[in-house]
């Protein structure tokens, strides 16, 4: 077999408070995060969203120390799996490709290619599968191949999601039994899942998987983990005016603080490695939420970060993937999408129509948010006139 490399794809985070607004910027450009009518709109309103979100997600930050240990972690990940592939007798690299900072996943393959890996296998580090995650990276990746000719050299396959996996399961619910026993009543805490949220959209209109398999997830870490202990899903997280997924973890925990529980044990599923979604928003903000509403008991499980039992799993999964049947990216980016038909009236015709009403709304956004940006930067028509 020729050089082997594996690519682990993650988010990023930003690494120190300077790096937030940039960081921001990056998130709210990519389109499967903010999707929007008019591609033309993304970088502007990219601009305009991660400048008014800047300060608070700084603070948030801040309260975490002044940065996401994402990098950091990430790259204990990447080594420990590479030391595990070499036991194993696969001489392997692993490469890190982040989608919003540094290192960046264009970083990731000139490495790769500079290197000469000749066999890649592509893994996600979200255990499930959502068009805002792991399909970005693949779609980023696939824009990548098409531009770059050189690379159809290397025989890639992608690992699209992987929560199924035996290693994974038995990792999180020895992470759970330990939290749970360290309870006062074990049998008694009630387990809440929280997962973090994405658009309704995204599932109903979008065709992503994401909702139905974390609910999998869930049942299949009850499953494995044998207690008999109460638990909830909810989702976290919840960005922007428009519906998420629900029930929303702030909700849910006050809903159980009214029915009487009284010691929660939070699992964070979405992810396997600390960040600020865990650090700050679980430890912080939910705990502040679940004392006022009664529950005196309140623990969080670790992310899994460097558990052996993972770190095992994920050594297998890459052997296995190399000897199977190669998963091109075209297999993976385009979930299927439900037909869904957004506005009935397909021709123009006079008067206040459905059409002429959603573009009257299009029409008023676009006004709003021209108003917006000139109020922030200061210039812009009204100026010029002498309005503002
Ligand atoms: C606005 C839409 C967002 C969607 C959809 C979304 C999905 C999503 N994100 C993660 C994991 C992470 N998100 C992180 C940061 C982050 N995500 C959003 C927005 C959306 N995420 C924002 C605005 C931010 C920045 C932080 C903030 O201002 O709140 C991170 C990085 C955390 C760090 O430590 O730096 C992770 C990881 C998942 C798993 C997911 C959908 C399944
Ligand atoms: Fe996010």
């Amino acid at each position: 077999m020729g050089r082997v490399g594996v690519l682990l794809l993650n988010l990023g985070g930003p690494e120190q408070l300077g790096d937030v607004r940039p960081f921001l910027f990056n998130l709210f450009s990519d389109p499967e995060i903010i999707r929007l009518p008019f591609p033309w709109l993304q970088r502007p309103l990219a601009w305009l969203i991660s400048t008014l979100r800047a300060r608070k997600s700084q603070e948030n930050y801040r309260q975490i120390g002044g940065g996401s240990p994402l990098r950091r972690i990430t790259e204990k990940q990447a080594q420990a799996l590479e030391q595990t592939l070499q036991q194993r007798g696969q001489d392997a690299r692993v490469y890190i490709g982040m989608r919003y900072w540094h290192p960046f996943t264009e970083e990731a393959i000139a490495h790769i290619q500079r290197d000469q890996v000749e066999k890649l296998v592509i893994l996600p580090l979200y255990p499930q599968f959502s068009i805002s995650t792991s399909g970005s990276s693949f779609r980023l990746l696939e824009k990548i191949w098409q531009a770059d000719t050189s690379l159809h050299q290397i025989e890639y396959t992608v690992v699209p999601s992987w929560y199924q996996r035996s290693g994974y399961l038995r990792a999180m619910a020895d992470l759970i039994a330990r939290q749970l026993d360290q309870c006062p009543h074990p049998q008694q805490a009630h387990i809440f899942f929280s997962a973090h949220g994405v658009p309704v959209s995204y599932v109903e209109e979008f065709g992503d998987p994401y909702q139905q398999e974390i609910e999998d997830c869930v049942r299949l870490i009850m499953q494995t983990l044998q207690r008999p202990n109460d638990h909830t899903l909810a989702y976290q997280s919840r960005v922007g005016p428009v519906e998420w997924l629900q029930p929303y973890t702030e909700d849910a925990i006050q809903d159980l603080g009214a029915a009487g529980v009284e010691d929660i044990v939070v699992v964070p599923i979405s992810f396997v490695s600390e960040h600020i979604e865990t650090l700050q928003e679980i430890d912080m903000e939910y705990r502040e939420i679940a004392e006022a509403a009664g529950i005196h008991h309140f623990q969080r499980v670790p992310a899994l970060d460097t558990h052996p039992i993972f770190i095992e799993d994920l050594t297998s999964l890459v052997i296995e993937a190399l000897n199977s049947p190669q998963k091109r990216f075209s297999d993976v980016v385009h979930p299927p999408q439900k037909t869904f038909k957004l506005y009935p009236q397909e021709r123009w015709t006079w008067g206040m129509t459905t059409t002429a009403e959603v573009w009257n709304g299009r029409l008023a956004m676009l006004g709003f948010l021209a108003l917006l940006l000139e109020l922030i930067t200061g210039h812009g028509p009204l100026h010029a006139v002498g309005l503002l």
